[in-house]
C-alpha cells in the first residue's frame, strides 16, 4: 500500500528524479551537487506557483526566534552577512548559504511538502520535533559549496542534559549527525550514515552556544568522509571532535525497491 502510493507519488510529481537517481555512481561531486541544488530550488520555486494545487509553504525553522541568546543571533549574523542575497532573476547565492531546516527532510524536494503528507505523515525530523522555543536543539547550518563545508550554529536547551548542567553526549552526536550528513546529502545526493567516530574533549554547557565546523575530507565511489569539530563560537575551546562516513544511496533502498 505504502509502496503504491510512493510509486504513484513519484509519476505524478515531475522533477522528483532529481532526488531519485543515483547521483554518485553516475556523475562527478559537482553535478550531483548541481542537481541536489536544483531540487533544493526547485522546491523552493514550487511555493512560488500560483497555479500548483499543493502550494503550502513548508516553515523553515532555522529563522532567529525569541529563545535565541545574544551570542546565538550574533554568529548567527556573522554568516548571515556572508551569504550573498539571493534575487528572483539570478536566482544565485554567494559563497555561503543559509540553509532552510523543516521538520521533514522530505519537503527539501520537488513535491515534498505533498509527499510527506501521503507517507508516514505524522513522521518528524528527530532535531525539529519539539515545539517549544529553545527547549531542545535551536540550530541553523550555513553551507560553503565552493569549499565544500558546512558550519552550524547550535544553542542546546534544557532538554538536552547529559551530565548535570551539561548537554547529552548523544545529543551532540545528533547535531555531529546532521551537520555532517547535511554537508554529505548536498555534495552527493540521498546519503545514510554509516559509520560516525567521536571523541568528547570537555563538556558543552546547557544554554551556551558552539559551533559545529564540518568539511568534506574525500569521496570514494559512493563513500563520501566527513570530518567535524565542535568548539566554542570563538575557536577557543575545543569540545568535540568526530569523522563520519556516508554512504550514498539510490532512494528506493528506503523503500524495498
Ligand atoms: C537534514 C538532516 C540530515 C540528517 C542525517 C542523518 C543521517 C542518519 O542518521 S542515517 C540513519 C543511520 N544510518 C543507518 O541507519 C544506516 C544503516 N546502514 C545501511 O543501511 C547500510 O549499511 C548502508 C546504506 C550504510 C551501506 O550499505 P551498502 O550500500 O550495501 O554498502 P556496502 O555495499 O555494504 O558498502 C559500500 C562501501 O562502504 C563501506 N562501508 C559500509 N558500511 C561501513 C561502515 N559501517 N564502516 C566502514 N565502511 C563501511 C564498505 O566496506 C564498502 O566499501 P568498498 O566499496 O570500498 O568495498
Amino acid at each position: 500500500m505504502l509502496r503504491r502510493c510512493f510509486q504513484a507519488a513519484l509519476r505524478f510529481i515531475p522533477h522528483w528524479p532529481a532526488l531519485y537517481q543515483d547521483v554518485v555512481s553516475q556523475q562527478t561531486v559537482g553535478k550531483s551537487l548541481e542537481i541536489w541544488q536544483t531540487a533544493h530550488w526547485n522546491t523552493r520555486g514550487l511555493s512560488k506557483m500560483s497555479l500548483w494545487p499543493f502550494s503550502v509553504k513548508s516553515r523553515d525553522f532555522s529563522q532567529p526566534n525569541a529563545s535565541w541568546s545574544a551570542e546565538m543571533q550574533d554568529v548567527y549574523n556573522r554568516y548571515n552577512a556572508l551569504c550573498e542575497a539571493e534575487t528572483e532573476e539570478s536566482g544565485k547565492t554567494g559563497t555561503w548559504r543559509k540553509l532552510p531546516s523543516y521538520n521533514r527532510t522530505l519537503k527539501y524536494v520537488r513535491g515534498g511538502v505533498c509527499l510527506s503528507k501521503i507517507i508516514q505523515s505524522k513522521s518528524r525530523l528527530f532535531t525539529r520535533n519539539i515545539k517549544d522555543l529553545g527547549a531542545a536543539f535551536e540550530y541553523v547550518v550555513f553551507l560553503n559549496q565552493q569549499e565544500k563545508r558546512c558550519v552550524c550554529v547550535f544553542q542546546p536547551g534544557h532538554l538536552l542534559e547529559g551530565p548535570p548542567g551539561h548537554v547529552h553526549g548523544g545529543a551532540i552526536a545528533t547535531m555531529i549527525d546532521t551537520v555532517t550528513g547535511t554537508l554529505a546529502g548536498y555534495l552527493a545526493g540521498p546519503v545514510m550514515t554509516a559509520n560516525l567516530n567521536i571523541n568528547y574533549r570537555s563538556p558543552v554547557p546547557l544554554g551556551s552556544v558552539v559551533v559545529l565546523h564540518s568539511a568534506l575530507d574525500r569521496v570514494e565511489g559512493k563513500k563520501i568522509f566527513v570530518s567535524c569539530r565542535v568548539t566554542s563560537t570563538d575557536e577557543s575551546k575545543l569540545h568535540t571532535e568526530a569523522t563520519a562516513l556516508f554512504i550514498a544511496f539510490k532512494m528506493g533502498y528506503l523503500f524495498g525497491s
